[in-house]
């Protein structure tokens, strides 16, 4: 068999079973040997039945007693057994499954694992699984492999078709390293890190596959970016901007002065756009930097240069909260501002279209809709989006497909050192808000254990009394999208019990439909919902001012620059605002981490924290959500890898551009593969 086939030719992949793994983007064999594990257990030793912790996964090794019971419960078929060792007695339980007895013998020794209860007076286990002293001492030596799943998939069922279809296929991955770089650095062997991955033999090699394969990503990333770069650089542009008055004007009416950095972001940009050549820009800055009002100063001049402009946003919410602020910016100067979602009826985007065809829209706010077939710009000369997805490279790259080359501006809020900017906007030039507008408040951020849930939950209702409002972020779920929605459902009905029936509590998701994120998003910013629990997917930059404090549970298992984003959600306003990270741990580690939040408000001194003390590798820690996109690597842990990956990539770019020589061809054709899955289309 060879890896660029698809998984229906494997046993146990039915028409039905091919369709989940779809959910997963698992479409060839190539697919599956790359869909990593997030994170490994292993088996514990044998307890003692005195010593079995409840509601925790035990292993027993127990003697099987007389009688095994067989009863019938309603329509449930129940199979009771009782094993005991030198310690005491416990049942075992399975519904619907009397097959089971005819594999256990009374008198027979054995392994049983499962999560044990203490229900009806007496311990138990429900559907344990069954092992020969053998082979489960082999397992407790063995790492096993969690997968992130989607409803109908189960953990054993992926892990047996990865493995068959790493047996089916064996070692015909084409390993793209020339050797000469694999032993300079010590990399794995692809093959061997790819099995690995999946089956490691033990820590040691679980260290050297997971490093081989960080790598890799990093390295094809770098190559992309390269090759993404002399493909912008130095373009001619078409476009003739002069500077106007309408800079000055609206900085005149604004109720604030710019701050230092804002100014000398602006001339940056500025004089890109009046230049010769495409701009290819990222503008970072903190939480609240205001880079806002410099996007607006840009597409003011833009429009008054008569071109169009544009934002695309990751998601309605924040296109239509970007097309009120703009409107509110421009038009006051007789500047047309429209939005295109989604959601809109047919018609009333079939008027859009048209409105933007006659450029009576100078300006366009919208969702990925903007960058559709039906869309003709008039003169679109500058997009700004944010960053999102593989740092908006995909959306950039379609819409200077469009035709034109318009000047392109990426926002992103994610205050990350230059060093490590560099090497991840390889193509970009790059300008960084690096200071907040004075009298920030402060928002108060305090770190404390589930006892205190209580008392959290009064002090949101205080404010809520107040007349504020609150964010709630559920606890994080790993395992699958949908267990997070469930788990998103179940807080939330347990928090509506907690608090009074006035109190309007509503949830968000990711799993949720545009509109009805929409409808919740509005009514939470008029002040209908009071409690809004969700996800992380309250993106960056939702802004509703009167919501003042943010509760976030399991805290501990996000990274520090994720927490400071979410925080960013209150203190948006005039009322002091508050940050209460929830945390299960009681270790002075993860205290003392999350104190550097409570500590400090400044998002690149929390980033530069986060990037020092994860350096370790943590690889049994949970894989962070909304870091940068990669599949295995993490930017801030593996940097070390990022580094040599940044380096060869130049290299090998410097020497052989086109990548022609013999030994670059498989590096050539990864590249090929990862520009077409990322970037096109
Ligand atoms: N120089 C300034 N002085 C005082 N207030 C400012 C200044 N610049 C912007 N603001 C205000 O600060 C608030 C935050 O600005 P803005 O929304 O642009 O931040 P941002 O950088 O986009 O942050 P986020 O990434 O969270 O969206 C806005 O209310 C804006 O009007």
């Amino acid at each position: 068999m060879d890896t660029t086939q698809s998984i229906s030719g494997l046993k146990g992949i039915g028409e039905k079973t091919e369709k989940l793994f779809n959910r997963l983007e698992i479409y060839t064999i190539e697919d599956l040997l790359h869909y990593y594990p997030r994170s490994y257990e292993t088996y514990s030793q044998v307890t003692k039945i005195k010593d079995i912790k409840i509601d925790a996964m035990n292993a027993v090794e127990g003697t099987i007693c007389f009688p095994i019971e067989q009863m019938v419960k309603g329509k449930f078929k129940i199979l009771k057994i009782r094993i005991k060792d030198d310690t005491g007695y416990l049942y075992l339980l399975w519904f619907n499954q009397l097959y089971i007895k005819n594999n256990l013998k009374i008198g027979e020794t054995k392994v049983f694992r499962g999560k044990a209860e203490y229900k009806y007076g007496q311990m138990q286990i429900t559907t344990p699984e069954i092992f020969d002293q053998e082979t489960y001492n082999k397992k407790t030596k063995t790492l096993q492999p969690i997968y992130a799943l989607t409803k109908g998939i189960m953990q054993k069922n992926l892990s047996k078709i990865i493995r068959q279809g790493l047996i089916k296929t064996h070692n015909q991955l084409k390993d793209c390293l020339p050797n000469a770089i694999r032993n300079q650095y010590g990399f794995a062997e692809y093959n061997y890190a790819i099995t690995q991955i999946h089956y490691p033999k033990d820590m040691e090699a679980l260290k050297e596959a997971k490093r081989r394969l960080v790598f890799d990503e990093f390295f094809i990333f770098q190559l992309s970016l390269l090759r993404l770069k002399k493909v912008q650089d130095r373009q001619a542009t078409q476009f003739d901007l002069k500077d106007h008055s309408i800079i000055k004007d609206i900085i005149k009416n604004l109720p604030f002065q710019l701050t230092q950095a804002q100014k000398s972001v602006l001339e940056e940009i500025k004089n890109d756009l009046m230049g010769e050549t495409v701009m290819n820009r990222l503008l970072q800055g903190d939480v609240g930097s205001g880079k806002t009002i410099i996007a607006a100063l840009m597409l003011a001049l833009v429009a008054k240069n008569n071109y169009q402009g544009s934002i695309m946003a990751p998601t309605e919410v924040l296109a239509k909260q970007h097309f009120e602020t703009m409107k509110a910016l421009l038009e006051p100067h007789h500047i047309n501002v429209g939005l295109l979602v989604g959601s809109m009826t047919a018609k009333e985007k079939k008027n859009m279209y048209q409105a933007i065809k006659d450029h009576t829209i100078d300006i366009v706010i919208g969702t990925h809709a903007i960058i559709q077939d039906k869309v003709v710009f008039n003169q679109l000369a500058l997009v700004i989006t944010d960053e999102q997805h593989r740092f908006g490279v995909k959306q950039r790259e379609s819409l200077s497909q469009k035709g034109t080359k318009p000047h392109m501006l990426v926002m992103s809020a994610t205050p990350i050192p230059r060093t490590l900017a560099l090497m991840l906007y390889g193509d970009l030039d790059i300008s960084i808000i690096d200071e907040l507008p004075p009298n920030r408040q402060v928002i108060k951020t305090y770190a404390v254990d589930t006892s205190y849930r209580k008392r959290v939950y009064d002090f949101i209702k205080k404010q809520i009394k107040d007349g504020r409002q609150a964010y709630v972020i559920c606890p994080m779920v790993e395992e699958s999208d949908q267990l997070e929605v469930e788990s998103v459902l179940e807080y939330t009905k347990k928090l509506k019990k907690e608090f009074d029936q006035s109190i309007n509590i509503e949830y968000l998701h990711g799993k949720m439909k545009p509109k009805e994120k929409n409808i919740i998003m509005e009514n939470f910013a008029n002040n209908t919902i009071q409690v809004l629990v969700s996800t992380t997917v309250v993106e960056v930059g939702v802004n509703v001012p009167n919501a003042t404090i943010i509760a976030i549970e399991n805290a501990d298992r996000f990274g520090l620059a994720q927490l400071h984003q979410l925080r960013g959600r209150v203190g948006r306003g005039q009322y002091q605002s508050y940050c209460i990270l929830l945390t299960q741990s009681k270790s002075n580690k993860t205290k003392e981490r999350l104190d550097v939040l409570s500590n400090t408000n400044d998002g690149f001194i929390i980033s530069e924290y986060d990037l020092k003390v994860r350096g370790q590798g943590d690889l049994f820690g949970i894989k962070q959500h909304g870091d940068m996109e990669f599949k295995i690597a993490n930017v801030f842990e593996d940097i070390e890898l990022l580094k040599i990956a940044n380096k060869l990539a130049k290299d090998i770019m410097k020497n052989d551009p086109q990548l022609t020589n013999e030994e670059h061809y498989y590096i050539n054709e990864r590249l090929k593969n990862y520009i077409h899955k990322y970037y096109s289309g």
